[in-house]
């Protein structure tokens, strides 16, 4: 295990077996620590073959057991490089919460352009039916007053008396900023189609991998969960990215034989703590979107919120893992604005 350390927000882990580990160049320095922190999360990995660390810079060798690591090289780079030699191997987290603050920062910018130039904000709907805890949840995350009735999305699931298609289908396509329509739905699985919107959670789940520097291309993905809100269009998305992608439900025998080939595993299942460490390749990336509030009655509100993977377990065997809360959520609600801001954009335009 090779553990970097740049400051007190950025804890940066890797797991090899054997080689070398180049830390970037002095050009990478360039864009500040916040790039620097993006490039490293890149760094090469050789099979003790120096020249695989392109540009020089720091070089790390890390010994065949991967229990011990040592500098090898004086550090170029400030703050320096703390390497932790640990026997227990802990996934980089994916801070949802960081990225999604990202993504609405970015929104925030296009959002003021938009006002100063066409006088005009994006404005949502949002019908909310019932008083689910979650539906709460995800309409306050997104705290947007409906300036005009742009664009809309229905809290699913319904009540039990009401056709969750007739709802669906009682919103244009154009202002269906959930992606549950069936002809966004539609346009997603066809070839050489382009939906209007996608899922809020898939494209979210996606948009964290992107941003965090995992390669989907080519990756064995395995989605737990088909449901038409996260699973099957995350796996369907996932096919648009090129992995190659197994799904898994409920009638899967055997799931973690197959959870234990992928390369990138989203789960969305809504059964607490249901993928346990030994369901994980050694160095997988684990996207969890579960939602599951668990008795604790040390908590204020008496109970705690917990994913589908058993995190502590998952932690030790990922390379990168999302943590519930602080994950899939915040940016299934940045994906919302998201999806609101292109809708505004397009009717602007048209
Ligand atoms: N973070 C976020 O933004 C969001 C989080 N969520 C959370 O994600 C989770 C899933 O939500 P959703 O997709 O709506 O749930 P659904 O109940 O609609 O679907 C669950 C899926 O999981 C499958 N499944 C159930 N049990 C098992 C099992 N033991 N092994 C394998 N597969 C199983 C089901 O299979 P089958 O099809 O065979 O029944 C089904 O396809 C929930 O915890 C929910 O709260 C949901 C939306 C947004
Ligand atoms: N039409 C529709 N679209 C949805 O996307 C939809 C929906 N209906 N109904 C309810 C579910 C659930 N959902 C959540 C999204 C974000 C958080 C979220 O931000 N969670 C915080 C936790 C907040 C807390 O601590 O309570 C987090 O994960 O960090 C929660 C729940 C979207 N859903």
């Amino acid at each position: 295990l090779v553990r970097a350390r740049f400051s007190k927000s950025t804890l940066i882990d890797r797991r090899i077996s054997r080689g070398y580990v180049g830390l970037g160049s002095a050009g990478l320095l360039r864009g500040g620590w916040r790039e620097l922190d993006e490039k490293l999360k890149r760094f090469s990995v050789g099979d003790n073959n120096r020249r695989n660390c392109h540009h020089g810079g720091s070089v790390l060798h890390v010994s065949a057991n991967a229990a011990r690591a040592r500098s090898e090289e004086e550090q170029f780079v400030r703050p320096p490089l703390v390497v932790v030699p640990s026997a227990e191997i802990t996934a980089e987290v994916i801070d949802g919460k960081r990225i999604a603050e990202d993504v609405r920062r970015e929104i925030a910018q296009e959002v003021m352009i938009m006002k100063e130039t066409r006088g005009q904000v994006p404005g949502l709907a949002v019908v909310l039916v019932g008083n689910r805890v979650d539906s709460a949840t995800y309409t306050s995350g997104a705290k947007r007053k409906p300036a005009q009735m742009l664009d809309s999305l229905r809290m699913l699931p319904l009540p039990e008396h009401m056709n969750e298609e007739k709802v669906i289908g009682a919103i244009s396509a154009e202002k269906d900023v959930d992606g549950f329509h069936p002809l966004n739905v539609g346009r997603l699985v066809l070839q050489g189609r382009t939906p209007l919107f996608v899922s809020c959670t898939p494209r979210g789940c996606i948009e964290l991998l992107l941003r965090s520097g995992v390669e989907i291309a080519g990756k064995h993905a395995v989605v737990i969960g088909r449901s038409n809100v996260v699973g099957m269009p995350a796996a369907i998305l996932l096919q648009a990215y090129n992995a190659t992608v197994t799904v898994v439900h409920s009638l899967t025998p055997n799931p973690a034989e197959i959870t234990k080939t992928a390369d990138i595993i989203i789960v969305a299942v809504g059964v607490a703590q249901l993928v346990r460490g030994d369901w994980i390749k050694p160095g997988a990336v684990v996207v969890d979107v579960g939602m599951n509030s668990l008795p604790d009655s040390t908590k204020k509100k008496g109970y705690r919120l917990v994913g589908d993977v058993c995190y502590p377990e998952a932690a030790k065997v990922a390379s990168k893992i999302t943590p519930v809360p602080g994950g899939v959520g915040p940016m299934t609600i940045a994906m919302l604005l998201q999806n609101t801001l292109d809708s505004a954009k397009r009717t602007l335009k048209s």
